[in-house]
């Protein structure tokens, strides 16, 4: 296992929005979670990175006891992550935002880390972009770019948070291709998504929460079809 969740928590006040969470990523698996608005995913997330500490529970990452460890050094044991908001450097170029996620992320000699840069600009498809300001992006480019300067820290395990959202179907297909090329590299990948058929086209099984709570693990075909599933998330009458 790349990652495991042991009984972990946490609060904001009254309100719990990590509730016993428990699973376990096997390495090179791609997990999406699902879950309605508010349920806590973002915060599970932010769990994982070490920018909210847990009250309780454990998070263990490649063997590793990671629970009480600040974010940077989960960033340079290789935990990425990709924001909602795209928070790119406005002003710098698209090539720039990524050497400065680069030496943020791992450090290291600067000619490797311009040479995984180059690498990671083709991977996401914005070589032709590399001297644009980030400024004047399309949205597209803006989630590639997000997405480029999670993969220049050199992340094992890659968080996507809502990277879909807002792109039309077109665009939704052309992302999609290339988290499955990232995900084909060998990273494994933890994606929240709202759009679901641009989740299950990726993942090899679904996670629900809701209230904080795990109430689902499996494969995308058992979850969705799941009576608890469609009368939580989807607000189906069944
Ligand atoms: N720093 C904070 N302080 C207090 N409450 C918070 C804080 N961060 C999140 N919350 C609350 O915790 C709950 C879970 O929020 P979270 O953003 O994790 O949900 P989510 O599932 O990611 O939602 P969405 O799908 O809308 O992004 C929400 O009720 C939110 O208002």
């Amino acid at each position: 296992m790349i990652l495991s969740l042991d009984s972990v928590s946490k609060s904001f006040g009254a309100l719990k929005v990590a509730d016993g969470v428990t699973f376990a990523v096997p390495k090179g698996e791609a997990l999406g979670i699902i879950g309605p608005n508010g349920a806590g995913k973002s915060t599970l997330f932010n769990l994982i990175t070490g920018n909210l500490l847990a009250s309780g529970g454990h998070i263990t990452f490649e063997g590793r006891d990671v629970t009480r460890l600040p974010a940077m050094e989960r960033v340079r044991m290789g935990v990425g992550r990709s924001f909602q908001i795209p928070q790119p450097f406005e002003g710098l170029t698209v090539f720039e935002n990524l050497l400065t996620a680069a030496t943020f992320g791992r450090g290291g000699r600067e000619a490797e880390m311009v040479e995984d840069c180059a690498r990671i600009l083709e991977e996401t498809e914005l070589l032709r972009k590399a001297n644009a300001v980030a400024g004047s992006l399309s949205l597209l480019d803006r989630k590639r770019l997000e997405l480029a300067r999670a993969m220049a820290t050199g992340p094992k395990l890659l968080l996507l948070d809502e990277i879909a959202g807002g792109l039309t179907e077109a665009e939704c297909t052309a992302l999609v291709a290339t988290i499955r090329g990232i995900h084909a590299g060998g990273t494994t990948i933890i994606w929240i998504e709202h759009v679901l058929h641009a989740l299950t086209s990726v993942v090899q099984r679904l996670l629900v929460l809701d209230f904080g709570r795990v109430i689902g693990i499996g494969a995308p075909d058992e979850i969705m079809a799941s009576r608890e599933v469609r009368e939580i998330y989807l607000g189906l009458e069944v």
